[in-house]
């Protein structure tokens, strides 16, 4: 048997040739007078277990459901997290945004979107954010032609209280200033394993013809933290889809999409939930919701 410690205190795992159980995860709750005890007890069938520990387990599940009632302590997390305001910078159709935005209204995300930047003011991104009554702020330009400095820019975003910064598409280089102004607290999505075919000029579906020109045999996105040059920062979070041999870009570019739409939302709810710790080597990590001590 293994020793586990966790934030929330001890637990132990069952190692057996067949599988590796979890006993006996304690969560701690707001109140400080109570600690309940969550057994996750699963065994293989021949692995016998006392009659009572599941009156434990039962008793314990019973006590839990009257004082907290269900999922709240998925939720407890949430409850001591103050909740965020982010800014979503686009400059297409949208579908990251749009699928971010859903997750800060269905609950997944602790965190609402206060500000849209965009360079394109009639994109898919803009005019969702103009129905759902959320600001639009242009930048590098603005209508009338006046150009809306980086400083301006800082200025602006940070009158709306923004926490955060999320790229969604965005075809423009920050400018150092906002860089500076949000230290570790900009991301940027990228529809390839950076750091293979990443950088200036890769964009769109460029990305995914140089993929498939390329014979890799997997690409996917790339969640990293925004530095000065295009595709460069701390990678964050990564997934991967095969790439088909007679695949073209835009069945490639769907596949890798659909896992952005995911990956995106499981991230932000982790920046949020301030679920993000640097490594010593400066290696950014998400610690998993389930149990902070494992980390992805
Ligand atoms: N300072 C940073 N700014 C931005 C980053 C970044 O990592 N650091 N990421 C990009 C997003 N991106 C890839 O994920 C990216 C976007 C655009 C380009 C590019 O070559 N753009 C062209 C202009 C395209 C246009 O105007 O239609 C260019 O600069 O010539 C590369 C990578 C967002 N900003
Ligand atoms: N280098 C930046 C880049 O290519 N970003 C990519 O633009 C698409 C935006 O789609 P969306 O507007 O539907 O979210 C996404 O695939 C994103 O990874």
């Amino acid at each position: 048997m293994d020793a586990h410690s966790s934030v929330f205190g001890n637990y132990s795992t069952i190692n057996s040739p067949k599988t590796q159980c979890y006993a006996l995860k304690p969560v701690a709750f707001s109140s400080s007078k109570q600690v309940l005890l969550r057994t996750h007890l699963s065994f293989p069938s021949n692995i016998a277990i006392t009659e009572k520990r599941l009156r434990i387990r039962a008793s314990v599940e019973e006590v839990h459901s009257e004082i907290v009632g269900p999922n709240v302590l998925e939720d407890s997390v949430k409850v001591k997290v103050r909740r965020k305001n982010l800014a979503v910078f686009v400059s297409g159709g949208g579908s990251n945004f749009k699928s971010l935005h859903e997750a800060t209204v269905n609950g997944f995300i602790h965190g609402d979107i206060s500000v849209l930047v965009t360079n394109k003011p009639d994109c898919g991104g803009a005019e969702f954010a103009r129905d759902k009554g959320i600001p639009v702020i242009l930048f590098p330009k603005v209508k009338d032609g006046s150009v809306l400095s980086s400083k301006d820019l800082v200025n602006a975003i940070r009158s709306y209280k923004v926490d955060f910064i999320v790229l969604a598409g965005y075809l423009k280089l920050i400018p150092t200033e906002l860089i500076r102004a949000f230290p570790r607290s900009i991301l940027n999505i990228h529809p390839s394993l950076l750091p293979a075919f990443g950088g200036k000029g890769y964009y769109g579906m460029k990305v995914h013809k140089a993929v498939i020109a390329s014979g890799a045999r997997y690409s996917g996105p790339t969640i990293h933290f925004v530095d000065e040059e295009y595709d460069r920062g701390r990678i964050l979070a990564q997934r991967i889809v095969p790439v088909l041999p007679n695949d073209t870009a835009e069945e490639l570019a769907a596949r890798v999409l659909h896992e952005e739409h995911k990956l995106y939302k499981e991230v932000v709810a982790a920046l949020c939930e301030e679920r993000i710790i640097w490594r010593e080597d400066g290696v950014p990590l998400i610690q998993c919701k389930e149990n902070l001590s494992l980390y992805k």
